[in-house]
């Protein structure tokens, strides 16, 4: 991708590609979580979809955001383009599609909890969404 990654504002902390993740990676702290959750937009911690979790592994949260469309088809588009983004970068989400919806969750597997490449990979699919067609984003909330 030739994008920067991150918001499109000037301090954006998020590189645009995934950083190589080891198994004996540690899962980021509480603090670090809280800080890049600055740099995105409209994501947030949340539990597992049920039907994903585990008997045998800890549940990390994810790091969730829906996304709003015209109709089934063009959401579907939305979640092939995602899909072959996570591909190539060997970096895969949780995804339900809905008429018109599409929730997104990423964590890491490998570690049991959130690593900087989830903050990178939804940032990601915020770009991916905003050039999809169909896409309804939320208008900001006026105070
Ligand atoms: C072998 C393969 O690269 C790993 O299993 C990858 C696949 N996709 C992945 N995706 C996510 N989200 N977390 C992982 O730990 C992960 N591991």
């Amino acid at each position: 991708m030739s994008s920067t990654g991150g918001r499109v504002s000037g301090s954006n902390p998020l590189p645009s590609k995934c950083e190589p993740c080891s198994r004996s990676a540690v899962p980021l702290g509480a603090d670090e979580v809280e800080g890049l959750l600055q740099a995105l937009d409209g994501w947030y911690l949340s539990p597992q979809p049920q039907t994903l979790r585990s008997a045998k592994q800890p549940n990390p949260d994810g790091l969730k955001k829906s996304f709003k469309f015209k109709d089934w088809s063009t959401a579907q588009t939305f979640v092939n383009a995602l899909g072959q983004e996570a591909e190539a970068e060997g970096h895969h989400p949780a995804i339900m599609v809905e008429w018109g919806r599409v929730s997104v969750w990423w964590w890491s597997h490998s570690i049991k909890g959130l690593h900087k490449n989830d903050f990178i990979m939804a940032s990601r699919t915020d770009m991916l969404a905003e050039r999809a067609d169909g896409y309804k984003p939320l208008k900001p909330k006026t105070p």
